[in-house]
């Protein structure tokens, strides 16, 4: 039998932005978005292992993140400070999701290991004030938490569930690494893009407004987009730089990786219809 002392694992998966747009920019600049964020079956896997010691360390560290910055190891000690809660974990990251590829991984995994330790610390905190917390993280942080496909508002804290039809999607990764806060700051960035409303999203005409500004840095997120959309309807995830396009099975996704130039990553995923770990939280 385990005990909450032996090494588990859980799961940090993927989302993909179906749509961003961009509706305006608040005082302290942060922008006012909208977007449908898909929760997909690619994902990171988080190994946690209490300890009694409150000492949270992060034993594989990421190349280029050191311990201390790190997502996983910031949500373990935001969760102490807020809980004051004695004890401590040793993480390990298996990193499987493209790192600054919009598909928020780091997010994720920081969403992954405040709800795992919300149950392993005994914590029982309620799922609105883990999402308030995650938000200091990362603007997508609260989504994760929430674990339900979701059209997204504010600057990624306001959430509606949806429904999403199931998708098979073949997701490009450039290498390339994208500034978030760059693609934000770009002056010819759109950021008057009319609002819409949950009842109208299934006829509403959608785009990544964030995509044009990409490309224009990043000629190989264009070179994807283009690649792809010989397939399907292609577009940009997030602040990206990975590209995607959905199918309705997984054969014809997996057909289009089959095609893939050498010089080319790519994946297949399938969507989810709620987050792996929905039940640690209420
Ligand atoms: C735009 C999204 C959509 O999912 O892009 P991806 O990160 O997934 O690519 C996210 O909301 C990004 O979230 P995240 O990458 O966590 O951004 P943060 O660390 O919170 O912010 C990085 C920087 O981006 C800008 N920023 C971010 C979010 C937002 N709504 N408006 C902004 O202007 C700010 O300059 C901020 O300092
Ligand atoms: N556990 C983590 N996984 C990935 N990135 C992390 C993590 N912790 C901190 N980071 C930092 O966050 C940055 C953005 O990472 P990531 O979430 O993968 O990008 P995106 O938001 O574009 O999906 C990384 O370049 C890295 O510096």
């Amino acid at each position: 039998m385990s005990s909450s002392y032996d090494w588990q694992d859980f799961p940090a998966p993927a989302k993909l932005n179906l749509f961003l747009h961009i509706i305006g920019r608040r005082n302290d600049g942060y922008h006012l978005l909208q977007s449908v964020f898909q929760l997909i079956d690619l994902a990171d896997t988080i190994s946690l292992r209490v300890n009694e010691g409150g000492e949270v360390q992060h034993l594989n560290p990421l190349p280029g993140v050191p311990a201390d910055s790190d997502l996983t190891v910031r949500a373990a000690r935001l969760l102490q400070k807020e809980t004051g809660c004695s004890k401590g974990v040793d993480i390990r990251v298996t990193k499987r999701l493209p790192m600054g590829g919009g598909v928020g991984g780091g997010s994720s995994d920081a969403a992954t290991v405040m709800l795992a330790l919300n149950r392993l610390w005994q914590l029982n905190l309620p799922r609105v004030r883990l999402m308030e917390l995650g938000l200091s993280l990362g603007a997508d942080v609260p989504f994760f938490i929430f674990g339900e496909n979701a059209f997204v508002e504010g600057i990624g804290e306001i959430m509606t569930p949806i429904l999403t039809p199931e998708a098979h999607f073949v997701i490009l990764h450039p290498q390339v690494h994208v500034s978030t806060p760059q693609i934000f700051s770009d002056p010819n960035l759109t950021r008057d893009t009319p609002p819409i409303t949950v009842p109208h999203l299934s006829s509403a005409i959608t785009q990544n407004d964030l995509e044009e500004v990409a490309c224009k840095s990043y000629p190989e997120i264009s070179e994807s987009i283009t690649w792809l959309s010989q397939y399907a309807n292609a577009r940009m995830t997030g602040s990206g730089s990975c590209v995607f396009a959905s199918f309705s099975s997984p054969n014809e996704a997996n057909r289009v990786i089959y095609d893939l130039p050498k010089k080319m990553t790519g994946y297949v995923a399938r969507s989810l219809s709620k987050h792996p770990l929905h039940e640690f939280a209420e």
